[in-house]
C-alpha cells in the first residue's frame, strides 16, 4: 500500500518510523511519504491560509497549495488514489471503515489546519478521485495530523504480515461488532485478584463461551449501540438473557 500524507506539520508524522509502522515500511507493506503543503505555495511567505469569506472566526486554507498538492500526488496518468480528508464535519472512522481502507492500493490524506480546507478543494478532487471526510469522534482537534495517525495506525494493523499473530485480530474488540473480554497473564492471583477459572481449566470450548458472554456483558454495559447494530444471527436473544 502507497500512502502519502500532506501538512503543514510534516513533523508530526516522525513517530511513523517506530513500532509496527516502521516495520510495515521497512518490509515494504507500506510505502509511506509526508509531503510539507508549503512545496506548493509560490510567494515569499509561503503563504496557506486566508480569510473566510462570508466572516466567522480564523482563517481558512487556501486552495491553490492544495490543487498544487493533489496535482502531483495523484497525477491524471496514474490511478486515482483515495483522498482522505479528516474533519469534524466528517463520517465516523470505524473498525469496518478501517478494513476497507487496508484493501485501498494508494491513500491520500489531506491534513487541515486553522478552520479548516476550502470546500473546493474537496469538490475539484471528487471529479477525479474518492473523496472521504473522516471524523475520529464528537469531539474537535485542531488539525487533522492527529486524526491521519490514528486513522494509518488502524490500517496498518491489517495489512498482511504486520501484526505477527494474525489471530490477534480476530478476538479483538470490534472484530466481531463487539467489545472483547477482559484479558490476563500471570500470576494467578496479584493483590487478592484471582484470574477467573476458567481461564485456566483448559476447556477451550468452556473458554471460548466465556469470553462471548463477558464480551457481550461489557458490549450491553459500555456500547448498547452496538449491540442494537448486530445482525439479528449473530446475536442469539439467550446470550443477553444468561
Ligand atoms: C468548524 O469547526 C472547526 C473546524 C476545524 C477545526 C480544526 N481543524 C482543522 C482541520 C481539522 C481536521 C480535523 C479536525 C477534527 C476531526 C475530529 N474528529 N475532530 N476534529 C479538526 C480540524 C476546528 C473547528
Amino acid at each position: 500500500m502507497r500512502v502519502d500524507i500532506v501538512s503543514i506539520f510534516p513533523e508530526y508524522f516522525a513517530p511513523l518510523d517506530l513500532s509496527l509502522i516502521g516495520r510495515a515500511r521497512a518490509n515494504g507493506v507500506l510505502q509511506l511519504a509526508v509531503h510539507d503543503l508549503r512545496t506548493w505555495t509560490h510567494d515569499v511567505h509561503r503563504t496557506v491560509d486566508d480569510t473566510p469569506y462570508g466572516g466567522g472566526p480564523g482563517m481558512v486554507m487556501r486552495p491553490e497549495p492544495w490543487g498544487g498538492a493533489l496535482d502531483a500526488l495523484a497525477p491524471a496518468e496514474a490511478p486515482p488514489p483515495r483522498l482522505l480528508v479528516p474533519s469534524p464535519a466528517g463520517v465516523p472512522f470505524t473498525q469496518a471503515m478501517a478494513h476497507e481502507l487496508a484493501a485501498e492500493p494508494h491513500l491520500l490524506f489531506a491534513c487541515g489546519r486553522y478552520e479548516g480546507i476550502d470546500q473546493r478543494v474537496l469538490a475539484h478532487a471528487a471529479t477525479r478521485m474518492p473523496v472521504t471526510e473522516v471524523s475520529l469522534g464528537d469531539y474537535v482537534l485542531f488539525g487533522g495530523e492527529v486524526a491521519v495517525l490514528v486513522v494509518l495506525e488502524a490500517v496498518t494493523r491489517l495489512l498482511p504480515g504486520v501484526l505477527g499473530n494474525a489471530g490477534s485480530l480476530d478476538e479483538e474488540s470490534h472484530a466481531h461488532g463487539l467489545l472483547e473480554a477482559p484479558i490476563y497473564t500471570k500470576p494467578p492471583s496479584w493483590r487478592g485478584h484471582d484470574v477467573p477459572e476458567v481461564l485456566r481449566s483448559g476447556d477451550h470450548g468452556k473458554i471460548a463461551r466465556w469470553r462471548r458472554e463477558e464480551g457481550l456483558l461489557r458490549t450491553a454495559a459500555r456500547r448498547p449501540d452496538l449491540l442494537a447494530a448486530l445482525p439479528a444471527d449473530q446475536l442469539d436473544k439467550r446470550d443477553i438473557a444468561a
